[in-house]
C-alpha cells in the first residue's frame, strides 16, 4: 500500500487530467470540513500536488519563495486533506480539509477572506452556522426588540424552559405525522438550541465534529 492509499481522501483524482497554468501551477481553494468556510487560496504545481496526495496534507507552492510549501510546517497550523476536487474544467482544486490549530491564514484569522466595503456580510457558510453567528451577535451586542435578546436576559430558566416546549412540539408533530409542522418545530429546536449553547460557550464546530467522528 501506498503512503496515499493510508488516507481516507479521494485518492481517484487522475494527476495528468489537471491542466496547470503557463507556471505550471493550479489555483487551490482550502474550505474547512466541518462547516465550508472557505478558508484561503493558494497555488500547486504538480509536486506540491503529488505530495499532498501522499501525505494527506496540504502541500503549496510559494510563488514569492519559488519553493514547496508544507502549510503548518513552521507554525503547527496543517491542513489535513479530507477530501480532494477538481473543477469541471480541471483548472482549480477544491481541497476540503481539516485546519490542525484552527488557522489558516498568516494574519492569524481562522479565513484569509474578508469583507469589502458597502457589500453584504458574507453568505453564512452553512444554515446554522450563520443562525449562530446571528445569535452570539445578540448575545454579545443586544439589540432592542430582539426575541434572542430577551431568552439571553432570561437566562438558563427561560432557555432550557423554551427547549423542552419545543422538544415536546416536535413530538407532538411527529405523533400528526405531519411533516410540515414537523419542520418547523425541528427549526424552532434547532434555534433554542443554539442560543443554549451560546449562553454556555459552546462552539458549534465541536458540535459538528462529534458527528464527524461518528460517521460510519
Ligand atoms: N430562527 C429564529 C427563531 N426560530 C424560532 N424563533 C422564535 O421562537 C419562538 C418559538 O416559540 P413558540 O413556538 O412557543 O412561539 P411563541 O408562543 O411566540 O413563543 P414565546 O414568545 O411564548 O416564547 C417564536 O417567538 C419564534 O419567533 C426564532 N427567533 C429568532 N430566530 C432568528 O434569530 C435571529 C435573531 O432574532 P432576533 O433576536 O429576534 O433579532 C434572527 O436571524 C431570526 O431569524
Amino acid at each position: 500500500m501506498s503512503a496515499a492509499e493510508s488516507h481516507s481522501f479521494d485518492r481517484a483524482i487522475p494527476l495528468d487530467a489537471i491542466r496547470f497554468n503557463e507556471q505550471g501551477l493550479v489555483p487551490a481553494i482550502a474550505q474547512d470540513y466541518l462547516d465550508g468556510t472557505v478558508l484561503m487560496l493558494a497555488w500547486m504545481n504538480r509536486d506540491a500536488l503529488q505530495k499532498t496526495l501522499e501525505t494527506g496534507e496540504v502541500w503549496y507552492w510559494s510563488r514569492s519563495r519559488q519553493e514547496l510549501w508544507h502549510k503548518g510546517a513552521t507554525s503547527g497550523h496543517f491542513q489535513k486533506v479530507r477530501s480532494l476536487r477538481y473543477d469541471c474544467d480541471s483548472d482549480a482544486l477544491l481541497v476540503t480539509i481539516e485546519q490542525i490549530g484552527d488557522i489558516a491564514c498568516h494574519t492569524g484569522e481562522r479565513s484569509c477572506f474578508h469583507q469589502v466595503e458597502g457589500t453584504k456580510q458574507a453568505p453564512p457558510a452553512d444554515t446554522l452556522s450563520g443562525l449562530y453567528r446571528v445569535v452570539r451577535d445578540r448575545r454579545d451586542r443586544p439589540v432592542e426588540g430582539s426575541y434572542t435578546r430577551k431568552l439571553f436576559a432570561g437566562g438558563d430558566n427561560k432557555i432550557l424552559k423554551k427547549i423542552g416546549e419545543e422538544a415536546a412540539e416536535v413530538v407532538m408533530a411527529c405523533k400528526d405525522d405531519d411533516p410540515g409542522a414537523i419542520a418547523g418545530e425541528v427549526a424552532d429546536l434547532f434555534y433554542h438550541a443554539l442560543v443554549a449553547m451560546a449562553h454556555h460557550n459552546v462552539d458549534l464546530r465541536d458540535v459538528y465534529r462529534i458527528l464527524e467522528e461518528r460517521r460510519r
